[in-house]
Formats: structure tokens, sequence, C-alpha cells
């Protein structure tokens, strides 16, 4: 469960000596039996009793100090500085959360997020925190409540993965559910800032399960899409190789087919596979045919024998399972094939609309963090006698953020308007270039947001510890969107690529002609 909420009325009731709470950063602390044994002195702390001391305290120590003292002093959070209610900081929201018109966002949205914001602050926040740091997975019963209450099902999007999610998601029947709710499910876990421990709550399974969803036969559907978005397995999709990232035509896994036609037998290696090391499944992209695209296949392999995962040490959280996997001699039934021998490669490609465009969403949301992070951060810091935020260097860094953010914001809220209002197989060939432009886009934002918030946050941005730990961990971890799901280099080609082809394939010779 999450922190308890402080009232300011409760606060004033804990100013004396017996009773002295502090408010440092929002959180507030009990220091009456501390204070005798406060090294900075015991009459101090009582005469701050009940009142906000994060500008003096951090005046005076360093972060490290409230890491150590913070988990026996802590009461909660002062009410109105909850990381769970929309952010009053102009930009630090979207703006269509912010009180404005917009023609994507309504009433029902606005509810939407604050459900699953302090959903997620109930029951997601502390133990993200807690897998972001030590590494360990994300527990069975997680992933039941997450079943229970339809993130699971709801981060795969509207359409198939519907049949198989509550009535409800955090309130809204799911027949009304379409990208823009999808959308606010992706931005709200980006935004508990604990990125692979998020990437261990679903990613895997966000790009694993479409392939079965889209092409899979009926039986796979109906038990793996059941076990998996009731939160009962995981499953993940196991495509790049040592051999092959971005460069997927070249993957050597190899499956062979026996004589009899009954099953195939796997032998190959996969590397970087989000969540390999905790899944159950593994919708694995396998050499059936000869050189190249044109002899690639989709198939489901199952945890058994033959299979071994080892988790690979990445620049996040070990919590997100990423592995290297060793399929060696694994038989897998003929029936476990994805959508017909040698459609692999074009399989891959259909879902990529849909994996691109999740990943905006996801970094965009952890952009806008860096913007919230640092308002609050430049109003409350002061350097030569004054806050940050008077300097006008640094407004004219966070103005930055703030145009460049707001600007991918936009264009992504445009490509899901479009995909909401075209069928599935429809907006993986259109919007193909379109979202590759987009991911490059977002991404190159968040490379120039990372950087320049750090630069705001000095030593903090750099220090794992104290105020700033999210600047930190943004900087650290942002490059996994620009590598995961097509790396930035490959995108921006291949962006300008895709949407000629689609715009020869809609208008023809005369197009072509124009071309
Ligand atoms: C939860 C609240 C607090 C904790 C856990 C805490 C803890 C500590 C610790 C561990 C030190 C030793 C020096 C260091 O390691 O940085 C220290 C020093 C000190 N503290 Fe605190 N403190 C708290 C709040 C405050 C507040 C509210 C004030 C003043 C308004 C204050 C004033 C001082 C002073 C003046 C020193 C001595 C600094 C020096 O030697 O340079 N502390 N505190």
């Amino acid at each position: 469960m999450g922190v308890k909420t402080v009232s300011t009325k409760e606060l004033a009731q804990h100013s004396t000596k017996e009773n002295a709470w502090l408010v440092i950063d929002g959180n507030v602390y009990d220091v009456s039996k501390f204070a005798m044994l406060h090294p900075g002195g015991e009459e101090i702390l009582y005469e701050y009793a009940g009142q906000d001391v994060t500008e003096t305290f951090y005046g005076l120590h360093r972060h490290e100090v409230l890491a150590k003292y913070a988990p026996k002093l802590l009461v909660g959070r002062l009410e109105g500085t909850g990381e769970d209610e929309l952010s009053i900081l102009p930009f630090a929201e979207n703006t269509g959360f912010q009180g404005f018109d917009s023609p994507y966002w309504t009433e029902s949205h606005v509810d939407f997020r604050r459900n699953v914001r302090q959903w997620l602050h109930d029951n997601v926040r502390d133990a993200a925190e807690e897998g972001e740091l030590s590494g360990k997975a994300p527990t069975q019963e997680l992933f039941q409540l997450m079943g229970d209450v339809g993130l699971l099902a709801g981060r795969m999007g509207p359409g198939a993965a519907m049949k198989y999610a509550p009535k409800e998601l955090f309130g809204l029947p799911k027949e009304k559910f379409d990208y823009f709710y999808e959308m606010i499910l992706h931005e709200e876990v980006g935004r508990l800032a604990c990125p692979g421990f998020v990437d261990g709550i679903g990613s895997g399974m966000a790009i694993g399960l479409p392939p079965v969803l889209q092409f899979g036969p009926d039986w796979m559907k109906d038990k793996v899409a059941k076990e998996v978005l009731s939160g009962e397995k995981r499953i993940c999709l196991a495509i790049t190789e040592a051999f092959a990232g971005s460069d997927v035509a070249h993957v050597k896994t190899r499956a062979e087919l026996s004589a009899d036609g009954t099953h195939y037998i796997v032998n190959g290696t996969k590397k970087w596979i989000t969540n390999g090391h905790d899944s159950h499944y593994f919708t694995t992209l396998v050499r059936t045919g000869g050189e190249g695209h044109g002899g690639l296949s989709f198939m489901l392999i199952e945890r058994g024998e033959g299979v071994e995962t080892k988790k690979i040490k990445t620049s996040y959280s070990p919590s997100a399972g990423t592995a290297y996997i060793t399929f060696e001699n694994v038989k897998v039934p003929a029936e476990n094939l994805i959508g017909g021998e040698n459609m692999g490669f074009l399989l891959s490609m259909y879902n990529f609309v849909h994996e691109r465009w999740m990943i905006c969403a996801y970094i965009n949301a952890g952009s806008r963090g860096m913007i919230d992070e640092c308002l609050r951060w430049t109003q409350q810091r002061k350097a030569f006698g004054k806050p940050l935020l008077s300097q006008p260097v640094v407004r004219k860094q966070i103005g930055e953020m703030i145009s460049r953010v707001e600007a991918v914001s936009a264009w992504t809220e445009n490509i899901t308007y479009r995909m909401c209002n075209m069928p599935y197989h429809e907006m993986s060939s259109k919007l193909a270039g379109q979202v590759c432009l987009l991911k490059y886009e977002c991404t190159r934002v968040a490379h120039d947001v990372a950087d320049m918030a750090v630069q705001i946050f000095g030593g903090r941005g750099i220090t794992q510890s104290g105020m700033g730990k999210y600047v930190e961990r943004f900087m650290r971890t942002y490059k996994f969107a620009s590598i995961l799901g097509g790396s930035e280099d490959v995108l921006i080609d291949a962006g300008l690529r895709l949407s000629m082809a689609t715009a020869a394939k809609e208008f023809g010779n005369l197009a072509r002609a124009r071309l």
C-alpha cells in the first residue's frame, strides 16, 4: 500500500517538543525521538516543528542523510504534494489535463488518468521503487492484481485483447476503451520513473502477445492470452540476436520441421530479450527457410527442456529480466507456428506501429516528468541568493524543454487520433512511416531534455539518491526507448522510405510520377 496522506491540520498539531513533525520534499518526518540524537542539535529541530524545512535542510545536509534516516522517521506525504495528484505546474501534465480544451481529451479521460494514477500509487509505486533498486522481479501477486484491474489487457490496447479484459478498466467500461485511454496507461506507468521495474511489469507482454493475438490460432489465443492477461503467466518477444539487432533479416536461430511434420527442432540464441528471464512463453522469430527476410517465421515456444535464460546486466534495473536465451534442440509442436511459415518478417513489421507508438507515449511521459522535476527544483533551490528559476539562463533551458515536449506530445496525439479511426491492419501499414519518424523525434527530445535536466540539477542530477534521483535515472535510461523497437538511426531512414512507399501504394502512378 502507498504511504499515509497527512493533512496540513494534522501537521500543525505536531509542532511541539514531544510531538515534532517536519516536512522535507513533501514527506512528513517524525523527529520527536530522533531530536536527541541529531548531530546538529536537539533544539534546532523543535524550533522548526510543524514546518516545511526543505530549503533549510538542503542547505545543511547531503541527500544520503535522508536515505539513511527516512525509513525510520517517515510518517507520510503532505496533502497537496502527492505524486498521485495531477500537477498544477504549467506543462508538468498534458495541458488537456490542466483545464484547457482539447479535441482529444474529455472529462472521462481526466477521471481515467486520476484513477490509474491513484491505483498505481496505492499498489505499485512502493514495489517499483524497491524493485528498481533491488533488481528483484515483480511478484506474482502484483501481476495478478494488474490482471484483475485490467492494466495488463489495457496495455495491449483496444481490439483483440479486450476479449480477455475485465468488464471495466479503472472504472471505464471496456467497450469505451480506445488508444487515448491506452496512451494514458503507458504515460502513467512511465511516470513511476522506475524504468527497469516498469519494463518488468509488462513490456515483454506488450510486444510478445500481439503476434499471438493477431495471427495465432484460436486455441493459442484462448490459452495464452487468458493466462498472460490475467497475470498468471508471462510472455516476451524474442527477436534480436547478437548477430542481428535492428537488422531483423539476419536472424540465425533455426527451426527444422521434423520429417513427419509434427514438430520443429529449434536451435539458436537470442539477446536483450525484455522479461525473457521470467517468461513462460517466448514469441520467437526463427529461420524456417532460406536467407534474408523471406525465410523467417514466428512461433510460440514454451519454457521447457532445452530453453535456458540468463540475466543480462543493462543500464537499468535487472527487475526488467532482460535476458540472453539459448534454445538447444527445443521441440516445438508444429501447431505453435504463428501466421504461417516464412511469414515472420511481415508479421514483425505489422506490429511495429503499435510497439513504437507505445514507446513514444512512455518516453514522452518521462520527458514531461523532467519538466515537473525541474520546475519544482528551480523554485526551491537558491543559488547566488535567489531561486534558480529567477535566472534567465535556467528559464531558457526549461522553456526549451517545454517547447520540445509539447511538440512531440501534440504529434503523438495526432497519430493516436488516426489510430482510433482505422482498423489495426490499416494503421499497421499506413502509419508505419509516420510512427518511425515520431519515435525518432520523441527519443531525440528525451535526449536533449535529459541533458538539460541534469545540467539544471547539477551534482544532484548525477546522484542516484535524493532530489535528483529521477533525473539521474532518466539520463541513465532514456536510451532504452531510442534503441528498443528499432533504433533511432534506422527509424529516421525507414520513416521516409515507408512513407514514400505508402504514398505510392495509395496514390498509384500519379504519386510515383510526383515522387
Ligand atoms: C529528518 C530530519 C533531519 C535529519 C535526519 C538530520 C540528520 C542530520 C545528520 C545525520 C547530521 C550530521 C551531518 C551530516 O551527515 O550531514 C546533521 C547535521 C546538522 N543538522 Fe540535521 N537533520 C535533520 C533535520 C535538520 C533540520 C530541520 C535542521 C535545521 C533547521 C538541521 C540542522 C543541522 C545542522 C545545523 C547540522 C550540523 C551541520 C554541520 O555540522 O555542518 N537538521 N543532521
